[in-house]
């Protein structure tokens, strides 16, 4: 689905609330009742002006703000009687929230904040619908109580008229441009002077300033983060569904387009007959299927942990943030990558706008980017490694997601290769704990060597990216492995749907070894023949799930109307609607375009009288 007019996000977020009534009656949050509702995905995409609103306004006014703040301001905009969006990231600053510039300062003889963007780099930067849709943002400052900084705070600030939508005065908005991709969101900037609002704009669910002035610390400063942690789960889903849905254009297009015998004097066979292109197309299904079952997971421990921080039970929050990062993360670059290898293996077609793989790229790239850049959270991830091999070197248990660490640290050697899943599956993890005892020597060398810690972390930064990438393959890994070979369901499935599934959970091991041979062979020794043996297992597996493709793919339920690609439609009639497209373009209107007689023609002609000329 291409970017959405502000129009159509209407209309989806009408849907949206109906949806609410119908599921959830009476409640504000849609999503704990609704997240596995592809429907959902499909009326959010990342492409919609209105989805900065849903997932992260009316979010942050229920869970910042307090009881009398959410009946304020957030019950109208779950209502959708006015429109906000999250403003955090400014011209100069993205990443280092600490570094904004954006001022609050408290004047306590009226009780009110003074909002500044006091440089051009301060004005607040990207804000999805900010530029034209909302007449409301939360700001995100920097709180000074007599000029003294307190840290970040986040206050509800009216930028538009309600009735006229005309910006206050006070307010500079506007758009920030046109992107790659995205076009409908009106991504915007904002400058505030001098601009005042009551005390109680501030979000004070966890940390308050009272009247006099006095100020109240948040229990745990990192909760004000907590609406990053929702969207980083959303992209989770939703990249793993960009995947999905360029790989079941690219898998339909596979067993249409038929090129190349594959023996001499045969006819020519579905392109999905030959090896390579199967090597292209049924690993990125696979990948698809293992993130949506790690990202479902990943959603009900968000919708755990948030109904634990509401009740101010903060102790799942580190574990949430550290999986939150490494799916982000893992998510977005695999379906980034992998929709790009999609295009390419549908040929020139895959370039066309009909195929709208371009679109689907254009929606996914910019997660590698938002609610969090990769490299940083891979270092915020790796951070979090070092924090818990420290505590693998005292004795201590680790979270839940990193019980694997403690388990591999105590051997002292791999175990005799058997090449089985749990052996594949065990490789990685191992070679993930290496990476992180590594990483953790060179960054504790580091410190020792009087570095300071953010020092450390930089100059380690390359190891502590590895060791999060491997812990990111390890737990995606081990939960697809649980799901097929463990799941409480197992003995409901039929025979032949265990033999689907395994033959994915055999691609994905395999696939993610040879993705990470350079890495696995670091500290374990495995002998050519054995690698040798993956290879052929690597290639008997894709032809046994090359009959599946569609199948699997058709399972993924995504409407024509979704997919939008001539490529990719359920009836397979490619050439027909790839001509049709065609004949839509503006230029097939006129037989002759307009520019032949004004541009084209007169600049034949001249040369053609030069060539005469020059003949004479
Ligand atoms: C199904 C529906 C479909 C939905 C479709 C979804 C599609 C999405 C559509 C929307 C499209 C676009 C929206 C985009 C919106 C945005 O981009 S909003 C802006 C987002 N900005 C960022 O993400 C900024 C990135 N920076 C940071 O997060 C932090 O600054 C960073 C983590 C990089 C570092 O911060 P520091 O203050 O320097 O922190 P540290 O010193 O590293 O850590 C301090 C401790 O805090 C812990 N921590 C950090 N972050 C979090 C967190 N989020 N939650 C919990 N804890 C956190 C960290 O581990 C440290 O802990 P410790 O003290 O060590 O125990
Ligand atoms: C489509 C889109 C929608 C967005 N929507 C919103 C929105 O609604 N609200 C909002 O507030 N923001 C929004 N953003 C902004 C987004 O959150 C930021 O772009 C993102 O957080 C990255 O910050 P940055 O752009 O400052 O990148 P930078 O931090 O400047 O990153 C540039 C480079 O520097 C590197 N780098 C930065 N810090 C470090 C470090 N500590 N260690 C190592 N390398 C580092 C990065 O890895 C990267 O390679 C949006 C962005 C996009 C693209």
């Amino acid at each position: 689905m291409a970017s959405m007019s502000v129009k159509h996000a209407i209309a989806a977020a009408k849907k949206l609330r109906s949806l609410q009534e119908r599921f959830n009656p009476g409640g504000s949050d849609i999503y704990p009742a609704l997240m596995g509702d592809e429907a959902i995905t499909a009326l959010i995409p990342s492409g919609n002006p209105l989805s900065v609103h849903i997932l992260m306004f009316t979010r942050a006014l229920r869970e910042q703000g307090t009881d009398e703040q959410y009946e304020k301001f957030g019950r109208r905009a779950d209502n959708n009687e006015i429109i906000g969006t999250f403003a955090q990231t400014e011209l100069g600053h993205g990443t280092y929230l600490r570094g904004l510039e954006a001022r609050a300062d408290y004047d306590r003889g009226t009780e009110e904040f003074v909002l500044n963007t006091p440089k051009l780099s301060s004005y607040k930067w990207w804000p999805g619908g900010l530029g034209q849709t909302c007449n409301y943002c939360i700001f995100v400052a920097q709180l000074y109580i007599d000029n003294e900084a307190k840290g970040m705070a986040m206050f509800v600030v009216q930028i538009r008229d309600e009735e006229t939508h005309m910006p206050l005065p006070g307010v500079h908005v506007g758009e920030i441009g046109k992107k790659m991709g995205l076009n409908g969101v009106n991504n915007g900037f904002l400058g505030l002077k001098d601009y005042r609002v009551p005390r109680l704009n501030m979000l004070m669910r966890h940390q308050q300033v009272l009247p006099d002035g006095r100020f109240v610390k948040s229990p745990v400063s990192q909760v004000s983060y907590f609406p990053m942690v929702f969207v980083r789960c959303m992209v989770a889903r939703q990249n793993s569904n960009y995947l999905a849905q360029a790989a079941t254009i690219a898998t339909r297009y596979s067993v249409i387009r038929r090129q190349s015998p594959i023996e001499e004097g045969q006819p020519e066979p579905k392109i999905l007959e030959h090896l390579t292109q199967q090597m292209k197309v049924i690993p990125e299904i696979v990948t698809a299927v293992v993130y949506r079952l790690a990202a479902a997971n990943l959603q009900n421990m968000y919708n755990e942990t948030a109904e634990a921080v509401y009740r101010k039970d903060f102790s799942r929050l580190p574990e949430l943030h550290a999986l939150a990062c490494i799916l982000k993360v893992a998510t977005s670059y695999d379906s980034t990558y992998g929709i790009e290898r999609l295009r390419q293996a549908c040929g020139g077609h895959g370039y066309l706008t009909a195929g709208n793989l371009g679109n689907i790229f254009a929606m996914a790239a910019p997660a590698c980017t938002y609610e969090g850049e990769n490299s940083v959270l891979y270092l915020q991830v790796g951070k979090i490694l070092m924090k818990n091999w420290s505590q693998v070197l005292a004795g201590r248990e680790l979270m839940p997601s990193m019980a694997y660490i403690s388990e591999c640290s105590k051997m002292t050697s791999f175990p005799q290769w058997t090449g089985s899943w749990e052996c594949l599956l065990k490789a990685i993890q191992y070679a993930c704990v290496g990476s992180i005892r590594l990483a953790f020597q060179s960054y504790n060398a580091r410190v020792q060597s009087a570095q300071s810690q953010t020092a450390a972390v930089n100059y380690s930064g390359l190891e502590l990216t590895k060791a999060a990438e491997l812990h990111g393959r390890s737990y995606v890994a081990g939960n697809f492995y649980q799901q097929i070979v463990n799941s409480p369901n197992k003995h409901q499935r039929s025979p032949q749907f265990q033999k689907v599934l395994e033959n994915m959970l055999e691609l994905h091991l395999i696939q993610i070894f040879f993705r990470h041979l350079g890495d696995i062979l670091r500290f374990i020794r495995i002998t050519e023949d054995e690698i040798s043996a993956l290879q052929r297992r690597l290639e008997e597996v894709l032809k046994e799930l090359r009959p599946d493709a569609v199948a699997i793919t058709d399972a993924f339920d995504f409407n024509d109307k979704i997919l939008s690609s001539a490529l990719g439609c359920y009836d397979g009639n490619v050439y027909e609607r790839l001509f049709e497209a065609a004949l839509k373009h503006p230029l097939n209107r006129k037989s002759v375009p307009d520019f032949f007689e004004a541009h084209l023609k007169p600049f034949m002609k001249e040369n053609a009288d030069n060539a005469k000329k020059s003949k004479l």
